[in-house]
């Protein structure tokens, strides 16, 4: 065991005890749980073990088997099939095609599908924002007042044979101007088997600890989507681990983690679900001057083109406007 996992086990037993002993004093007040540096990324609630807060501490990521129902995901799943086949429009929605498909002539319009966002207007999808099971980890890296802040569901086609379908390593950080990055989590749920063959997630174990990196358009031959930026310099030597998974587990993991997912070699669409969620009292940065500056400038220009607005929206307000609450209370986002 490492020097850091003891440490934060000694403090975590330390925890347990004092929270315990003022629970049991204080029992009719309104007790505040103190959050010591050493456990930085994670709350005080019931919802994690301790194994289980010490892994997403060291790691960034913690996944959960069998967590969403089969039912709810095939209910998911059939409201994919009808926005695919225009059978329902929803305000602010974005239907994305892979690049390479996009690009191409001869494919039939569900098939082109690579990735709905924002379907914070559509209720059939929207709760999978708000599933019980999925808020009670939520809480434990944002705190009871919960923000969904982006959603999507990703449909990574078959590789057309450019690797396009490839999602280049990134940090979710980059595209969001609030802060602090310790109270924002991604869940991400796989709707059905994923595994290398259809290109899982990849994600850095610990790259949570770092800061945020330079990311631009990775140089691939066959084409990049549309904002698919990667981190600049990664240590290529870092350990990866390749997160498999079956229908119903899902992932959260931290908003520096280094992640993407390779390239789908099968003939069928991985599809996933999956939303940022972010404290409701985070609070709005400027990012002129910094790494995000050139997200910042592209999602301007999608937005000002959706929105029918010129460019005095700013990168700030496409956030507030996508933003829902799904528990406690809306306070600054
Ligand atoms: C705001 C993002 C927040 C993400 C936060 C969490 C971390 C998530 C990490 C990511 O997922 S990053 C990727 C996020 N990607 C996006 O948000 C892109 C959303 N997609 C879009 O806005 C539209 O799909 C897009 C502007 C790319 C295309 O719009 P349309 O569907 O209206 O396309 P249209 O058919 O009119 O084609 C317009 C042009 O776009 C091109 N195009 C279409 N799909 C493309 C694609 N996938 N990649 C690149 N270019 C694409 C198309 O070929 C054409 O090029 P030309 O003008 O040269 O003819
Ligand atoms: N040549 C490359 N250059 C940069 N990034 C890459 C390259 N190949 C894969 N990646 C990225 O690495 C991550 C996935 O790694 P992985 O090695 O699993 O993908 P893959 O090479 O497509 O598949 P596999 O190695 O399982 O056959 C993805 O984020 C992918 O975009
Ligand atoms: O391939 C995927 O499903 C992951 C995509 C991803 O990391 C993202 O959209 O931020
Ligand atoms: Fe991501
Ligand atoms: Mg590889």
């Amino acid at each position: 065991m490492s020097r850091a996992t003891e440490r934060l086990k000694i403090v975590l037993n330390h925890l347990d005890r004092s929270n315990a002993a003022r629970a049991s004093f204080t029992s009719s007040q309104n007790v505040s749980y103190h959050h010591p540096q050493a456990l930085r990324y994670t709350l005080d609630t019931d919802t994690l073990s301790p194994e289980q807060r010490i892994a997403y501490e060291e790691d960034g990521f913690i996944l959960i088997r069998n967590l969403v129902s089969e039912e709810d995901i095939d209910r998911f799943r059939a409201e994919f099939e009808r926005i695919c086949k225009r059978e329902v429009q929803i305000p602010g929605l974005i239907v994305m095609r892979d690049v390479a498909i996009a690009k191409s002539e001869f494919v039939a319009e569900e098939k082109a599908v690579s990735k709905l966002q924002d379907f914070q207007e559509d209720p059939e999808l929207f709760r999978y924002c708000a599933l019980p099971e999925i808020l009670k980890y939520v809480e434990c890296f944002t705190g009871p007042n919960i923000m969904a802040m982006h959603t999507m569901l990703i449909n990574k086609p078959p590789d057309a044979g450019k690797k396009t379908s490839r999602h280049p390593m990134h940090q979710d950080l980059h595209y969001f101007p609030f802060r602090p990055a310790d109270r924002i989590v991604c869940s991400w749920t796989a709707m059905e088997k994923v595994n290398r063959q259809n290109g899982c997630l990849v994600v850095l174990p610990g790259t949570h600890k770092g800061t945020l990196l330079e990311h631009n358009y990775p140089e691939w031959e066959g084409g990049v989507n549309k904002m698919y930026h990667g981190v600049r310099n990664y240590d290529p030597q870092h350990p990866r681990v390749h997160l498999e998974m079956e229908k119903g587990d899902t992932v959260f993991f931290h908003p520096l983690l280094i992640h993407g997912s390779g390239m789908n070699q099968t003939k069928g669409f991985r599809k996933a679900i999956s939303c940022h969620y972010a404290s409701a009292d985070c609070y709005y940065i400027d990012v002129k001057g910094t790494t995000q500056e050139n997200i910042s400038n592209e999602v301007k220009e999608i937005a000002a083109r959706k929105y029918g607005v010129d460019d005095t929206i700013t990168f700030q307000d496409t956030w507030a406007l996508r933003g829902r609450l799904v528990q406690g209370e809306r306070i600054s986002l």
